[in-house]
């Protein structure tokens, strides 16, 4: 038997941390947003007690260090699956991005497992072996409009953002989520007015949520990628409603509602950056209404 799932990325509109925890993680709070750029995850039954992961992506790994392992081993454990699974994982969205795509398809291998293994999990058991996984993959596992707090796992729904076309420009560069985090420890952080953005984001302000957009974490990665701050000027100069970068970067993206825009930016940006795409907001029913 297969189950396919699809993995979608997130963007963050605001991105605060409040400081560093005496784990080594940092208290954030952010508001984060699903965007329909996936990867597929399809899940196969095996006869024998193993995990095979498979990828069409060169830099991925197929061992234990893939997240859609480690979601998967935590769930055999857990519920005493004796059995195994091999998982293909499609991976459209580009890696070490700040897009989170490995923890969206560890997300989709939690949904796509509770359906193979007929399990049963509540929406809160998932989270909880989520959370175990990575501090974004709670947030994949329903996805929609966010308030993320803790580290990242503690999740609070917000109402859907009104519709618009999302930019996205993928420098050839990737950073670690980690050391961006040491960094921001030592110099001076900008924080974005994390409470406007979700009045905002209530009111359905499309203008505003634009004008709020902010990333603590930006100035840290600008720093090291000179491209971020050359991409930004490029698409305020092609015109575009915000601009920010996502999580701990590189990428940066673009809102516009206006189709014409859309596509200017898009053909602006793809003489200027070999990864650009243009894509809608996903919904978080599409991908939980299983089990609501
Ligand atoms: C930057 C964001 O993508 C914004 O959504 C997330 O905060 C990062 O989430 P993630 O990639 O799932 O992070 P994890 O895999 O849990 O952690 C990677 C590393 O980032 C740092 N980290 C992560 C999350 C957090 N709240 N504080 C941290 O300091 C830690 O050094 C950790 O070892
Ligand atoms: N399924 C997976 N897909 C992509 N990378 C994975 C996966 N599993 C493990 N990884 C490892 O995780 C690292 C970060 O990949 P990912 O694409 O999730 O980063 P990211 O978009 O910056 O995540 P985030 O926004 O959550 O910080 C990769 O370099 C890779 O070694």
């Amino acid at each position: 038997m297969k189950v396919l799932e699809k993995a979608p990325a997130k963007i963050n509109l605001s991105l605060d941390v409040l400081g560093k925890r005496e784990d080594g993680y940092h208290e954030v709070r952010m508001v984060m947003a699903t965007i329909d750029l996936a990867d597929r995850v399809e899940c196969e039954s095996l006869p024998e007690d193993k995990i095979v992961i498979r990828t069409t992506a060169p830099y991925v790994p197929e061992d234990n260090r893939n997240f859609a392992y480690q979601a998967a081993k935590i769930i055999k454990e857990r519920y005493s699956i004796r059995t195994g699974v091999e998982i293909s994982i499609d991976k459209q969205i580009p890696v070490a991005a700040g897009l989170a795509g490995g923890s969206s398809d560890a997300a989709a291998t939690i949904r796509a497992l509770n359906r193979l293994w007929k399990i049963g999990m509540t929406y809160e058991s998932m989270l909880d072996i989520a959370k175990k996984v990575g501090s974004d993959v709670a947030f994949c596992i329903k996805g929609g409009t966010a308030l993320a707090t803790g580290r990242g796992e503690k999740i609070s729904p917000l109402p859907p953002l009104p519709q618009c076309w999302i930019v996205l420009v993928k420098p050839d560069v990737s950073v670690s989520t980690a050391q961006i985090y040491r960094e921001w420890d030592d110099q001076p952080a900008l924080h974005p007015d994390v409470d406007a953005m979700i009045a905002a984001i209530m009111h359905g302000d499309f203008q505003a949520i634009c004008h709020l957009l902010g990333n603590t974490l930006e100035a840290v990665t600008m720093k090291k990628v000179d491209e971020i701050a050359r991409i930004k000027a490029h698409m305020r100069r092609i015109g575009a409603e915000g601009i920010l970068m996502s999580g701990s970067g590189p990428t940066v993206f673009a809102l516009t509602q206006r189709e014409t825009r859309m596509q200017r930016l898009l053909n602006g940006m793809k003489g200027y950056c070999p990864q650009v795409f243009a894509v809608r907001l996903c919904r978080s029913a599409e991908l939980l209404s299983k089990y609501e």
